[in-house]
């Protein structure tokens, strides 16, 4: 069983023992609670990935209860919505917390342990990424740690299931079993006993630095951390757009092509007699012919390319690194570095880059963060969807286009700035130990991300490209382009038929590209039919996280601001585009 939480709800559990997993942000908790539970939930080498709770069963011997994934939180005094959670869940009760703590940072992690001794509940330790600890030459003694905590410390490296059934057999021994709340230390005491606590009990070899030691240094100092950046930037860049075009040409097209469609046409021809249903099915827009091109031969190279470097970037611990370096620049936008992460989650879905916002530490960095990540940066289907159409055409065009969304994300930040009341917040940025992505996590990661895409995105696409055969095929959409004639036409300069983009644009952001494909445009109207994609209505799913994280109001506002912003800059554009090649 698995149950996500949302906000404030309380987790009633009955007759069974309860356990929190607890600790600082990004100690191992997640992936302690996939590995005891069998419950899968994402974990990534940042602070804050949990941003809500997950409930999963525990059995051990004939003892049965939950275990709840709790969102990470340096203290008990909630400064984001990720940590109310946290407090939220502590006040309802348990029958244990395990206290996760990061044994490379044992006296920051410890600080936390002692706001939850205040509580009644009884706590066990668990001293996990023991091997990363071992790696940086610090020993800790947990005889002696669990002498001065009063409560069982049990070492383990969680990646590797190493301690994690230790740890429940004494987690569930202990579960409801009575403890003395201890008094209410204040700050200068509680760090006085945490400094002597670890003089005690934690020794550190100092070592030549390892190369990987060196390029945690090196990755967060401008030089050469910026060269860095640009490296990893230029590597992926060329990992995505060069290996998707070369699956998409090599392997995903003939195979539609040449074997897909033929096979499709032939059987629908020898079924369906000819007329609207077999042109609905293997016509101009054909279901089986598009709508088996457009999202698997064009689409998922990408998408799947993205994902493998995205999560392989995330498990490393390196996207954080980029957050410092990018901190002056986003704090022009009044936003802190910290918030590279939903940013940079957004070019693969803008879905969980929302809700990922839950971290930040203030309401209006929230805002501000889920409008950019909505407003201007594509998602990874609809980028697939822009290399398709501009990469083949002009590499230039793709450029300049991620230039116009750069430049408005910009744009739009120091403007929300200023009409968003409120300040930015200093935002604790923790900067991860660079890890070798785990191979079974990193596997897991992967399938659940593309499954999730083949289902939320592939569906739809083929739903779209349903309704593009049946306007299509029934005539409405020439009403529809006579309609919008005067837009799409006049101010934009694209083909009337080009209209098909502005009505599937509403199902899927790619959908607003895709149709593009097929007109044999310039140029100059292939930018331009991109900037109208890229800026157009946010999607379906986009604009309902956007009402439940914050509310319609905000949701339409955005929706408005994005689609009026589509035809706005894309008509400049054109406009100016035409008077430099009339002057040239
Ligand atoms: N080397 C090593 N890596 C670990 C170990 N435990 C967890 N990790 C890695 O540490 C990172 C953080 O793990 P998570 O489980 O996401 O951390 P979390 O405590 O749930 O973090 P939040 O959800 O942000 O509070 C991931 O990249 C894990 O793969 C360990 O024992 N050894
Ligand atoms: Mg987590």
């Amino acid at each position: 069983m698995s149950c996500h939480g949302s906000g404030n709800q309380s987790v009633a559990v009955d007759n069974k023992i309860k356990i929190l997993l607890m600790g600082n942000p990004n100690v191992g908790k997640s992936v302690i609670f996939s590995k005891l539970t069998g419950v899968h939930v994402e974990s990534s080498n940042y602070t804050g990935t949990t941003v809500d709770y997950t409930l999963g069963e525990i059995n051990f011997k004939d003892r049965e209860g939950v275990m709840i994934d709790v969102p990470g939180t340096y203290s008990l005094e909630a400064s984001s919505e990720a940590e109310e959670v946290a407090v939220a869940l502590l006040e309802e009760g348990a029958d244990a917390v395990i206290c996760v703590l990061d044994a490379t940072h044992l006296d920051r992690n410890l600080d936390l342990a002692f706001k939850l001794k205040e509580h009644s509940i009884p706590i066990i330790y668990c001293l996990n990424l023991m091997d990363v600890a071992e790696r940086q030459g610090i020993t800790i003694d947990t005889e002696k740690l669990s002498k001065e905590l009063d409560g069982p410390v049990i070492s383990t490296v969680a990646i590797k299931n190493i301690g994690l059934q230790d740890l429940l057999k004494k987690s569930i021994e202990l579960a409801g079993t009575a403890r003395t709340p201890e008094p209410e230390l204040d700050d200068k005491d509680r760090w006085n006993k945490i400094n002597k606590i670890v003089d005690k009990v934690q020794s550190k070899v100092e070592k030549e630095p390892t190369f990987i030691e060196k390029l945690e240094n090196w990755t967060i100092q401008p030089w050469p951390g910026i060269p860095i950046a640009f490296l990893v930037l230029i590597i992926s860049l060329g990992v995505v757009v060069g290996g998707g075009k070369g699956l998409r040409s090599l392997v995903l097209l003939p195979l539609v092509k040449k074997v897909i469609v033929p096979l499709f046409t032939t059987i629908v021809s020898m079924i369906v007699p000819a007329g609207l249903l077999r042109n609905l099915l293997v016509g101009e827009f054909g279901i089986l012919i598009i709508g088996i091109e457009w999202p698997f031969a064009l689409i998922l190279p990408y998408v799947l390319l993205f994902y493998i470097v995205f999560s392989f970037l995330e498990d490393s611990g390196y996207l954080p690194r980029l957050g410092v370096l990018a901190d002056g620049l986003l704090k022009r936008i009044g936003i802190q570095g910290g918030n590279i992460i939903p940013i940079m989650m957004g070019y693969g879905c803008a879905v969980p880059a929302i809700l990922g916002t839950r971290a930040a530490t203030t309401y209006k960095e929230r805002l501000m963060v889920a409008a950019l990540v909505s407003f201007a940066i594509p998602c990874a289907s609809q980028s697939g969807a822009f290399i398709a159409l501009l990469g083949d055409r002009s590499i230039a065009a793709l450029v300049l286009m991620y230039l116009i969304s750069f430049l408005v994300i910009v744009m739009v930040g120091i403007v929300m700035n200023r009409v968003i009341p409120g300040k930015s917040q200093p935002m604790l940025l923790e900067i991860p130990n660079l890890l070798m992505p785990d191979k079974s996590a990193f596997k897991k990661k992967l399938k659940i991300r593309m499954k999730h895409f083949l289902l939320e995105a592939e569906v739809p696409m083929m739903l779209g490209i349903l309704l593009a055969a049946i306007v299509a095929e029934t005539g409405i959409l020439d009403k529809f382009s006579i309609w919008l004639g005067p837009l799409v036409e006049g101010w934009l300069g694209l083909p009337k038929e080009a209209s098909l983009s502005l009505l599937l644009g509403i199902i899927r952001r790619e959908l607003a590209v895709l149709p593009l494909l097929e007109l044999n445009l310039n140029t100059l109207q292939l930018l331009v039919g991109s900037v109208v994609a890229l800026f157009y209505l946010p999607c379906l799913s986009v604009f309902a996280v956007l009402a439940k994280e914050f509310s319609l109001k905000t949701a339409i506002a955005i929706g408005i601001a994005t689609t009026v912003s589509a035809f706005v800059f894309a008509g400049l554009i054109n406009q100016i585009g035409r008077l430099i090649l009339a002057i040239v």
